[in-house]
């Protein structure tokens, strides 16, 4: 077993405003994790750092047994794959699916800087064949619905093969038939063989993949729980990272939560 990441009481601090607050919390490469926490609680920022895209103001992070700060960020971020709504804001709208996968072999948004060789297409279009979206290859990125903008993005961000992907909020803006269809796609990609460990960001435990297995809850920038989803994962856990009484249910390997009923007592 490899420590993947590993957080030694780090803060993010910016003026006025403590966006993480002394967050230790390390990730094994045989974990597949998911973070979940109301609007504002931190996530982001904590995908950032984890990310190599930002450096904490205290503590320590060590990805990939690499000490950020210490280390040249440049190549550590090639080794990690991050999708979220920053890059696809960055992504020009007239650029083909095929290309916005393909370019991430060169780590830049925007085909027309770098030329690519047969074998990142061929890598390109068998990820866009995993993820159920081949036939895309050739639409623009502007004309996508949400779910294949989502998908898209996955795939880009695995075109580098990562050691570790990180993907934030991928479910957010999708109807329940694309969450259906992503969920088994992150299921089946993050228990293959060779896979790279994920981190998942979500505000909804309805979204956490079957197969995944720790969940770290942040509230306010600051850890309210981490550990194995099983043990981990509590109605009353969940009522405190959310600020309300929450009742939890699961069938199988999904879960559901609403708010408490009136005389419920959280467990
Ligand atoms: N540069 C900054 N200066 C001050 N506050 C900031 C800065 N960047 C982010 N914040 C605040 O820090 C908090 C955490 O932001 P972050 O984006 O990490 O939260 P999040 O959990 O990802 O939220 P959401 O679920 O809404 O995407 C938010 O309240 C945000 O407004």
């Amino acid at each position: 077993m490899t420590t993947v990441i590993e957080l030694e009481s780090v803060s993010v601090l910016r003026p006025g405003k403590a966006l993480l607050t002394d967050v230790s919390w390390r990730v094994e490469d045989d974990q597949r994790w998911v973070v979940l926490g109301p609007n504002g609680a931190g996530k982001s920022t904590l995908m950032q750092v984890v990310g190599a895209q930002m450096h904490p103001t205290s503590g320590t992070a060590d990805i990939l047994g690499e000490r950020l700060g210490r280390t040249e960020v440049f190549d550590l971020r090639t080794r990690i794959g991050h999708s979220g709504t920053a890059i696809a804001d960055r992504i020009p709208p007239a650029e083909t699916v095929e290309d916005v996968v393909v370019s991430a072999a060169h780590a830049v948004t925007g085909r027309w800087r770098e030329t690519y060789d047969g074998d990142d297409l061929e890598r390109a279009h068998q990820i866009l064949g995993e993820l159920g979206i081949r036939a895309l290859s050739h639409r623009t990125f502007g004309t996508l619905s949400e779910g294949e903008r989502k998908r898209t993005l996955i795939a880009r961000a695995l075109m580098t093969d990562p050691e570790l992907l990180l993907l934030d909020e991928p479910g957010a803006g999708l109807d329940l038939g694309a969450r259906e269809d992503l969920l088994m796609s992150l299921e089946i990609l993050s228990t293959a063989p060779g896979a790279p460990v994920v981190v998942m960001v979500s505000h909804h435990v309805e979204e956490i993949p079957p197969g995944f297995t720790h969940v770290l809850l942040l509230r306010d920038g600051r850890v309210v729980e981490a550990g194995p989803i099983e043990q981990t994962l509590t109605a009353a856990a969940l009522g405190r990272t959310f600020g309300m009484r929450l009742e939890l249910n699961k069938v199988g390997q999904r879960y559901a939560a609403r708010r408490a009923a009136f005389g419920h007592r959280a467990g």
